[in-house]
């Protein structure tokens, strides 16, 4: 028997449950499917389309995009790595469009659909409605695939007529359907009411221009590693390979192409780490000499721990609360070449530290990475309201405990990926009152930026001295 790709990501096989009567079966939801296999060719669109709707309906449970994706993958060993690419492309498309979409299904089906067929529904019509300029797919091409996806899955097989019609009445009433749910704001900007609310009321000026960013597609921004090259050199070497590249930062390139790691030059050599512009100030910022004892508070991937040790021969510590976080740090350390002490402990505890003060700390706190949706479309719709409170309140517990682990005459650098002023400007300010630290010279909030002077996630930067 051929083997088959397994696309569920359901979880252990439960006893068979009592056969339900036809019109009880209805109002329950089906049993998981975790022995699902599938027919479906791994280079079809359907095999793309029902393997996204999978993880978007994750996301929808509370998982993140990128883990939700990596169960997908996890459950079929055969996958190529065209199929993974189209699975991604189509999960990040329907989280940009998930308010239009849903709200567009809204109208359209005859009653709530379940869980999976919503998401696979949500995901043909962010195909359907791509904000680009050229279609990802053909229209009928994006409806026959969904149809057949639907039947290849026995959470969605029932409803596999009410698929075609939603996605066939959509084709054909189009521009009346999204005038009428373009008057919704979730549908219009993308994002849930709440987050419209909190960014009009923290940037009444620049809501609209900050959410529309956060719709767009994130460019792929390097750092060259300044051990290794400079920016004239790597740019040199980028145009003999053929690839367009603009200086964006003192260590950023911007490439014009996105393209898999594996293909940007010297990247397995660490000449290069991919890491948004915005990002790249806090080693220069942080004005590290060598020599110094450093503490990265929350160091994981490691970005920021790397550029500081490319700029300077530094005693790095790299501290992060998630170890398994705290190996990916490990990792790109050995790929550029570079060392520093890993501590997997929490940076609001000192049980771990060994008493000896640092000359500077870097806090970029847990936060709700509200700056930072253009990566990570699948934020806005995991993030509750309450979620900024409680993260700033634990970031100030951070930052008062780094605080006693400063030196006289040492500075902190606190960083957020927040556009919240409760979790940055707020907290900094209230910081500094509460431990008399002078606040030195730093860029605030950065808002999101893209267009091609600047581009650039939206972070928060302050600078704090201890008195000497
Ligand atoms: C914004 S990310 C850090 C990004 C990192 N500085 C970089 O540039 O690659 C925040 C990190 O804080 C870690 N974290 C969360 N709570 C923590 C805590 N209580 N103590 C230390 N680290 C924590 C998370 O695991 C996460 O890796």
């Amino acid at each position: 028997m051929n083997k088959r790709p397994t696309l569920s990501l359901k979880s252990p096989a439960k006893p068979a449950a009592p056969k339900l009567r036809a019109s009880h079966s209805r109002d329950l939801k089906p049993a998981l499917q975790t022995q699902f296999q599938t027919n479906l060719k791994p280079d079809s669109l359907a095999y793309s389309l029902i393997g996204a709707a999978s993880a978007v309906v994750q996301v929808k449970t509370g998982t993140n995009l990128p883990q939700a994706l990596a169960q997908v993958w996890s459950k079929q060993p055969d996958i190529t790595p065209q199929a993974r690419g189209a699975m991604q492309d189509i999960a990040y498309r329907a989280m940009r469009q998930l308010g239009q979409s849903e709200a567009l299904i809204g109208l359209m089906a005859p009653k709530a659909p379940e869980a999976l067929v919503l998401s696979l529904l949500s995901c043909a019509l962010a195909l359907l409605t791509a904000p680009d300029d050229t279609p990802p797919y053909e229209e009928f091409t994006v409806v026959d695939q969904t149809v057949s996806a639907a039947e290849a899955h026995p959470d969605t097989a029932r409803a596999k007529g009410m698929v075609n019609a939603v996605l066939r009445r959509f084709l054909r009433e189009r521009k009346a359907l999204l005038d009428a749910v373009l008057l919704q704001p979730v549908a219009k900007w993308n994002y849930p009411q709440w987050w419209i609310d909190a960014v009009k009321t923290a940037w009444p000026q620049q809501w609209q221009q900050i959410l529309a960013s956060g719709n767009s597609a994130p460019p792929l921004t390097l750092r060259v590693n300044a051990r290794k090259a400079t920016v004239e050199q790597y740019l040199a070497t980028l145009a003999e390979a053929g690839m367009d590249a603009t200086q964006i930062g003192p260590y950023a390139v911007r490439l014009e192409k996105p393209v898999g790691v594996q293909l940007i030059p010297g990247f397995a050599d660490g000449v290069v780490s991919v890491q948004d512009a915005g990002a790249q100030l806090a080693a220069p910022l942080l004005d590290v000499q060598p020599g110094m004892r450093v503490l990265d508070a929350c160091a994981a991937p490691g970005g920021k721990t790397c550029h500081i040790l490319e700029l300077a021969e530094a005693q790095v510590t790299a501290l992060d609360a998630d170890p398994k976080r705290l190996a990916r740090v490990g990792e790109n350390l050995d790929r550029l070449q570079l060392q520093a002490a890993l501590k997997p402990a929490e940076a609001q505890n000192k049980d771990w530290w060994d008493g000896q003060q640092y000359d500077r700390i870097l806090a970029d706190v847990p936060c709700t990475a509200s700056g930072i949706v253009r990566r990570h479309p699948d934020i806005r719709w995991l993030r509750r309201k309450g979620d900024t409170l409680q993260l700033a309140t634990l970031s100030g517990k951070i930052l008062d405990n780094l605080w006693q682990m400063l030196a006289p005459g040492g500075k902190l650098l606190f960083v957020t990926c927040s556009l919240w002023p409760q979790e940055s400007e707020a907290q900094a300010a209230a910081f500094a009152v509460r431990n008399q630290a002078v606040r030195l010279d730093a860029p605030g909030q950065l808002l999101p930026a893209g267009g091609s002077g600047q581009d650039h996630d939206g972070l928060f930067y302050a600078l704090f001295q201890k008195n000497a």
